[in-house]
């Protein structure tokens, strides 16, 4: 069934009501150490429930990544289910951060785990790779589409290892000139004004780090004309960026901003991750709205 409202309109509505802090749910070795759990499947199953009751009433939006539920295999998968109902139970904003990517008829396979309304692992968005080309995740934005999902595409990562590829200069094309970064800016940019969004914020969205130089990477804003555009923005906290800088940071970007950090939040434990939500809320404060 189509949901009209959409992932864009459920960003705009969490940004409006719990501004755009989103809180990843990554339950590394040392984090679960520090929390008192076991590294077990049980042991993050209990971490991100314990985050989503942290995140709900505060924040609107989390993120779990998805690599520290599967290394725990089947049990894995299970505790990462339990957690995703939890969450859609407090009706918060979830992204899947899964980054799959394939040729067209294997992505629809991962379209249709993460994106499929009822499926187990039922997310609004997922976080999707380009790099065997836009057009071979086409399959999933028609699934995102017709289901009021979202699609966040990698686009240049906060990792630095990430630029000599991001970066690098199309050939051909009809987006020669442009980095590998700047085409799938716009790229996505095109889709994203293309799809229906009833809010300010569309469903077909980018990731980039906030610890990118957009215009050293070749990323232009995008233009004004359509829905903003939904952009994942990790790389704050742990990784150095300062979210009170997100608007300075992304520019004419700035609007569709999701401001995520992990590690930074995370580590307040359980007695103070309610605490330093609030704290790190306060700091994209000007953000709200
Ligand atoms: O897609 C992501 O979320 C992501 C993209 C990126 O460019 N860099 C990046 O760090 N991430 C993820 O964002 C989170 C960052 O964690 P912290 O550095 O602890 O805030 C991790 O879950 C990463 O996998």
């Amino acid at each position: 069934m189509t949901d009209r409202i959409g992932f864009g309109g459920r960003l705009a509505t969490a940004f409006a009501e719990r501004g755009r802090l989103c809180v990843g749910i990554d339950p590394h070795a040392d984090l679960l150490d520090r929390w008192g759990l076991p590294d077990t499947a049980e042991g993050a199953r209990e971490f991100g429930l314990r985050v989503v009751g942290a995140v709900a009433g505060r924040a609107g939006i989390v993120k779990p990544q998805v690599a520290f539920f599967e290394r725990h295999g089947a049990a894995g998968y299970a505790a990462l289910e339990r957690v995703l109902a939890e969450a859609r139970d407090a009706r918060l904003v979830i992204i899947a951060d899964a980054k799959r990517g394939d040729i067209g008829t294997s992505v629809a396979a991962y379209g249709e785990a993460w994106l499929t309304p009822g499926s187990p692992l039922e997310a609004d968005a997922m976080t999707i790779s380009a790099y065997q080309g836009l057009g071979s995740i086409e399959p999933v934005r028609r699934q995102a589409e017709a289901a009021g999902k979202g699609l966040l595409v990698l686009a240049a990562t906060s990792n630095p290892e990430a630029r000599p590829i991001q970066g690098a200069v199309l050939q051909e094309s009809s987006r020669a000139g442009a980095t590998v970064a700047g085409a799938i800016v716009s790229g996505v940019s095109a889709w994203n004004r293309e799809t229906a969004a009833p809010s300010g914020i569309g469903s077909m969205g980018v990731v980039i780090g906030a610890t990118v130089d957009l215009v050293a990477a070749g990323i232009e804003a995008a233009d004004d004309s359509g829905p903003a555009l939904p952009v994942l923005a990790p790389g704050f906290g742990h990784q150095g960026a300062e979210p009170a800088d997100f608007r300075r940071i992304f520019g004419g970007l700035a609007d569709g901003v999701i401001v995520s950090e992990s590690r930074s939040v995370l580590a307040a434990g359980p007695d103070g991750i309610a605490d330093e939500i609030l704290r790190r809320l306060d700091l994209v404060g000007a953000a709200r709205g």
